[in-house]
Parts: C-alpha cells; structure tokens; sequence
C-alpha cells in the first residue's frame, strides 16, 4: 500500500459516532447554505423497500429538531412497479427519469439517473442512497454528510460497511472484490484505501459533481471514483464506517453485466487519463479489508507480474525436442 493511501487512512478514514445529531446541526446552521442538502434515491422497481427509507429519513432527520435535509426525492429510473406510488405516499418528492431534461432522452442505466437528479434537486450537498436498503439506519445519511459539514478541504465521502451476502455475514460486493478492487489497486493505487469503492451511499459538494460526467450505468461510482480523484485529490476524498449494509442482491448474470459496464468505465480512463503512456499499470499489489476488533483492517498482498517466455526461446529447447521427437 502507498505511503501515500497509509497517511489518508489515518486522515480521511472515520467512524458515523463521530459526527452525533447536534453537532451536524449546529454545522450546519454555522454553513447557511453552502450546507443545504438533497437526499436522492434513485429508484427502479424499488416498491418493497424505498418506502421505509423515505419514512426513515422524514422521521429522524427531517424534523423540527433535526432539519438535517433538506430536500428528499426519489427518482423514478422507469419503473413499471408502485414505486413512484410508494415513495410519494411516504413523503418524498418523486421525479420520473423522463421529466428531467426531456430535450435530451433517457437511457436506462443508474448513472444516468442520479446524473439527471443534479437537474432535480437544489442542495450543495447532494447525499446518494440506493433504494433497495433493508434495514436501513439514517446513520448511512449523517455519516456521509458528516465530512461535508465540518471539513471544508472533503469534498466526497463513501460509507464504508459490513456486506453479508444474504444469511452469510460476509461475502456481499462481489464486483467489488472480483473487479473494482483489483482495477483499483492495479490502476488507481490512491484509491486503494476506500473499503467500499462501489458503495451507492456517498455524498458530495454539488462543485463538484457538476464538474465530473456520469457513466450512464453501473459504472458511475467508480467513473465518479476515479474522476474525483483526478479532479479534487485524494485529500478531498474521505470515507465513513456506518456499520452493515443489507441489500437486495443481483444474480451472477446480472453481476456479469455490471462488471462489464464498470470494467469498460475503467477502460476509458485507462486509455484518456494521464499516466496513459505507460499503461498505468502502476502497483503490483492488492490491499482488503476485514474487521479487526470492530476496525476495518487492510490486508495487503502482492500479485505475482512475473511471466515465463515462450518455451522456444530458450536455449534448452532444442535439445529437449531434439531427445523428444513427436509422438
Ligand atoms: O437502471 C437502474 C439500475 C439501478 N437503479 C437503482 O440504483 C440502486 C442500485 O442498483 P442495484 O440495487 O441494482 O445495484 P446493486 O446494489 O445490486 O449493485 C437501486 O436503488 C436501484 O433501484 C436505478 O435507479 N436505475
Ligand atoms: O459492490 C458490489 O459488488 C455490487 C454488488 O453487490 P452484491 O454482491 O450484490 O452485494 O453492488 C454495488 O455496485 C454497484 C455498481 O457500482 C452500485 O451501483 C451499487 O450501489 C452497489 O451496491
């Protein structure tokens, strides 16, 4: 791991128990309204579980006591279920893909849609939360915008979380590990330290993501992953432990697909970005994350580069063919 990704875990890497209600209140007042808030729920099909995430964050953070958001939609990414329905009845403001920038005409795809949610919302600080969360905890919200409110240098934060997969305590992320982890560190060793690369619950300073483009699919966290890096610096970047993520989980085919979109995402910077000449392939090693003692502890280890040449180029193969004819 870079000395570099060392330094930024002990600078950038916090616990959600550091940022409690009153003080991400009495930070934001202090912030006016480079502190306003938009929470975005980009939605498709979502009817089973968006509706008691939206009631959360009207509960606990939408109150009189702690008007922490200020604005809460969910954008309808064409669903043919009640989600619209469902998400309304709870008390989001709801905007369908297509009402959005209807000059320009919807693709399907996640990026898409929270690229469109920059035209149909108002905060400075724009918070991304996937709406197929079950036992959501608005921690995933106060975590993330904790950095925003009091370190004026972040400018984009990443939860960090626990993945069960299903009944299995671990095993969730599997892109994550098999793909953008591996991409990540090869490619983009400064950004080695993120837990969660791939993670849909992170917030940034609209200054920014105004700035960066939108991989229409799966691809957009680790487009707007990288792009921020090479935009705002590692400095800028932050993640928040908020504890366990539970989540709906896609089929390995579906999994296929969205490692090809995020692979192809990689690709493009790969090719376009700076340090392309040499290919990029900058780092030999692969660091991940298991919980220590409640901690996220990386585990680096290094991946073999070495190749063997061609057998006929070595000097000993003629001989050997020589003693062993063809069968
Ligand atoms: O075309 C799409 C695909 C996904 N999503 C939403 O993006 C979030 C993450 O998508 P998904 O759960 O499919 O990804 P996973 O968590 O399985 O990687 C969810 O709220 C989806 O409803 C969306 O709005 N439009
Ligand atoms: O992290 C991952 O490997 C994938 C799949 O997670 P699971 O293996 O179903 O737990 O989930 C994430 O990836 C998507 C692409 O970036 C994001 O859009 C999702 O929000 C995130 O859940």
């Amino acid at each position: 791991m870079l000395e570099e990704v060392e330094t930024w875990l002990r600078r950038r890497s916090w616990h959600a128990d550091r940022w409690p209600p009153a003080r991400l209140l009495a930070a934001k007042r202090a912030a006016g309204a480079a502190g306003s808030v938009s929470v975005v729920l980009p939605a498709l099909n979502e009817e089973a579980t968006v509706g008691r995430i939206v009631e959360a964050i009207r509960r606990e953070l939408m109150t009189e006591a702690l008007p922490l958001v200020d604005e809460l939609v969910v954008i309808d990414s064409g669903s043919t279920d009640r989600t619209s329905e469902v998400a309304r009845e709870a008390g989001a403001k709801v905007t369908h893909r297509d009402e959005i920038l209807p000059r320009l005409p919807v693709v399907s795809g996640k990026g898409e849609v929270l690229w469109r949610s920059l035209l149909a919302t108002g905060g400075e600080l724009v918070c991304f939360v996937d709406a197929d969360l079950r036992e959501f905890d608005t921690r995933f919200v106060t975590g993330i915008l904790g950095p925003l409110l009091t370190e004026p240098s972040v400018q984009l934060v990443k939860a960090m979380y626990d993945r069960p997969l299903g009944e299995q305590p671990a095993g969730g992320g599997r892109v994550t590990e098999l793909v953008a982890r591996p991409l990540l560190n090869l490619h983009w060793p400064r950004l080695a330290g993120f837990v969660q690369p791939l993670g849909g619950e992170y917030a940034a300073r609209r200054s920014l993501l105004e700035q960066l483009p939108f991989p229409v699919g799966y691809g957009v966290e680790l487009g707007l992953l990288i792009d921020a890096l090479e935009t705002a610096g590692l400095d800028a970047l932050a993640q928040v432990d908020v504890g366990v993520r539970h989540h709906r989980h896609q089929d390995g085919q579906a999994l296929g697909r969205m490692a090809a979109a995020i692979y192809r995402t990689a690709h493009t910077r790969l090719a376009a970005g700076p340090g392309a000449a040499e290919g990029r392939f900058a780092a030999a090693s692969l660091t991940q994350y298991e919980r220590v003692d409640g901690e996220f502890a990386p585990r680096t280890h290094e991946v073999d580069v070495l190749e063997r040449p061609p057998v006929r180029e070595l000097p000993e193969y003629p001989a050997h063919r020589a003693r062993r004819p063809a069968a």
